[in-house]
């Protein structure tokens, strides 16, 4: 090895090590968003930087979405999917698609990929141990011609209810990693179709994470002009969602991000899972990448 390749690593190493320092023990969750998870390449280099993460004391949890997968096997069976405000009409035939793609290829996908690169890794529904509670959404419209706020059926998709957290609990001060697909059970025993972002956000909030990490495949926020925004407040946020920047998937990632902030977690990111070891640049250097959002 050539001696700057060397002192390059060197650095490297060096550089990551008040990180590694900071978040010993700490909790750190990970969304990994179905348009994140495009190429084989890039699903190794996630699963690498998960291990890894374990492997130095830090706690990661992963909770994956896998919004295009579920596309992809509904326009196979020829059955036509519909997105309001970034979260999509979910019939009972839906639902069971859904069930399917993220509890069980999707999840198993990348649970097998940690597992793999030397991790242990354990995937869950919010079923499993009774964890992730639903209650059904229905959306309001307003709009100044209408005397009443127009009432939105998305059929079975949830928001999260409550979060009983002993089994993650269990997982995460062992030696395994919990890999989470956004299905909530509700009070009746149904299955309800949950963003995935609103799921990181509250098991963030729950596990008093340290950090959440939202990948997706966007650089971070980005304005008008496309220039990627960062160190963004609530209100930042709130304003930017008014004025129309902010839309459709963005606006439920946003609205998570808010509210694990205003939920005790320390920092959230919304980075791009498109870059090789996105995780891991933005953990142990000190650029970091993508926005970070702020409690201010
Ligand atoms: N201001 C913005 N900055 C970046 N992306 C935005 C913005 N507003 C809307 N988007 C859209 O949000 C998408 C990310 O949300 P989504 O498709 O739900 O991602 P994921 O599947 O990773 O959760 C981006 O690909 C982009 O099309
Ligand atoms: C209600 C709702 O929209 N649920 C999402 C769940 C998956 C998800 O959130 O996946 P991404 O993170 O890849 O977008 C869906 O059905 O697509």
């Amino acid at each position: 090895m050539k001696q700057n390749t060397a002192h390059q690593i060197a650095h490297v190493l060096i550089e990551a090590l008040p990180y590694i320092q900071k978040f010993k023990d700490k909790t750190v969750v990970i969304k990994f968003g179905g348009n994140a998870m495009i190429d084989e390449a890039l699903k190794h280099s996630f699963a690498r930087d998960i291990v890894l993460m374990k492997l130095v004391g830090i706690n990661p949890v992963v909770v994956h979405g896998g919004g295009p997968q579920i596309g992809h096997l509904l326009k196979k069976i020829g059955k036509s999917t519909e997105f309001i405000d970034g979260m999509r009409v979910t019939d009972s035939e839906t639902m069971d698609v859904v069930e399917m793609v993220l509890g069980g290829l999707v999840n198993k996908q990348i649970v097998n990929l940690i597992n793999v690169h030397g991790g242990k890794a354990v995937g869950l529904t919010g079923k499993d141990g009774n964890f992730i509670h639903a209650r059904k959404i229905n959306l309001q419209k307003t709009s100044p011609e209408m005397d009443a706020p127009e009432i939105i059926d998305l059929g079975h998709v949830g928001e999260v209810s409550s979060i009983d957290a002993s089994v993650v609990d269990m997982l995460v001060h062992s030696d395994f990693i919990p890999v989470i697909a956004p299905i909530g059970v509700g009070d009746d025993g149904h299955s309800y179709n949950i963003n995935a972002d609103l799921v990181a956000g509250k098991v963030a909030e729950v596990l008093k994470a340290e950090k959440l990490m939202l990948l997706t495949n966007t650089p971070g926020i980005l304005d008008k002009r496309q220039q990627l925004l960062t160190g963004l407040s609530l209100t930042d946020i709130d304003n930017l969602i008014d004025d129309g920047t902010i839309s459709g998937g963005m606006i439920p990632k946003t609205r998570c991000a808010t509210d694990a902030l205003k939920g005790g977690v320390n920092s959230v990111h919304i980075i791009d899972g498109r870059v090789d070891h996105a995780v891991l640049l933005e953990l142990f250097t000190d650029q970091g990448v993508g926005t970070l959002l702020l409690r201010r």
